[in-house]
């Protein structure tokens, strides 16, 4: 069993709005790795964040993550940070991964209103946003089959792309040493 689809990108990238939208417009089901991360702890992200750390994030995000690969054959929407962990950008070689890309100015909109990212909590989220692209982007790159830039799209007009895209390559070649 494998996910038609895994969605990854930045916070505010919209894996969680694209990937319910993808997962409807296919009629699959629909798995976010950060609702099982908080139906594991028992607690929001934040709260895992501040009462036991990031790396106990990353840990549980991780597995999470491994765990969902292998159950899930829908859409599947990751953690924006779990493309971080050597071992899960190892496993997804395997898998049709869909990067949603953001701008800065428009990631740092979307997420602004929210107090629900730890990681952008600080004094200073557009200088965190910005590291935090510069760090990543390189990742998502890494592992992505399909890049969708969404800064000036709607969540319709991009569900459209991703969609059209799977149907143009639908069973993605496993790459080397898969
Ligand atoms: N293409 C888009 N155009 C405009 N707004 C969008 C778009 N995609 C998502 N949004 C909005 O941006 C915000 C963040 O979206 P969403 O929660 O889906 O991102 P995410 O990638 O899942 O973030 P996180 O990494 O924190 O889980 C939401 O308010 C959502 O409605
Ligand atoms: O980009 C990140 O590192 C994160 C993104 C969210 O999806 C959550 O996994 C958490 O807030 C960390
Ligand atoms: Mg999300």
């Amino acid at each position: 069993m494998s996910p038609v689809a895994v969605v990854v990108g930045p916070p505010g990238a919209g894996k969680t709005t694209i990937g319910e939208a993808l997962a409807a417009a296919l009629g699959v089901g629909f798995r976010d790795t950060d609702a099982d991360v908080v139906a594991t702890a028992g607690k929001p992200v934040t709260d895992i964040f501040t009462e036991d750390g990031e790396p106990a994030f990353r840990a549980l995000e991780a597995a999470a993550v491994a765990t969902a690969l292998a159950e899930h054959d829908g859409v599947l929407a990751l953690g924006g940070g779990s493309v971080l962990a050597d071992s899960t950008r190892a496993l997804l070689a395997a898998h049709t991964v869909v990067f949603l890309n953001v701008g800065l100015a428009e990631g740092v909109r979307r997420t602004g209103l929210s107090t629900a990212r730890p990681l952008l909590a600080g004094v200073n989220p557009r200088a965190t946003f910005k590291e935090l692209l510069d760090a990543r982007l390189p990742l998502y790159r890494e592992i992505a089959t399909v890049e969708v830039p969404t800064d000036s799209a709607t969540p319709e007009e991009i569900v459209d792309h991703i969609v059209g895209a799977l149907r143009a390559a639908p069973h993605q070649t496993p790459r080397p040493n898969q």
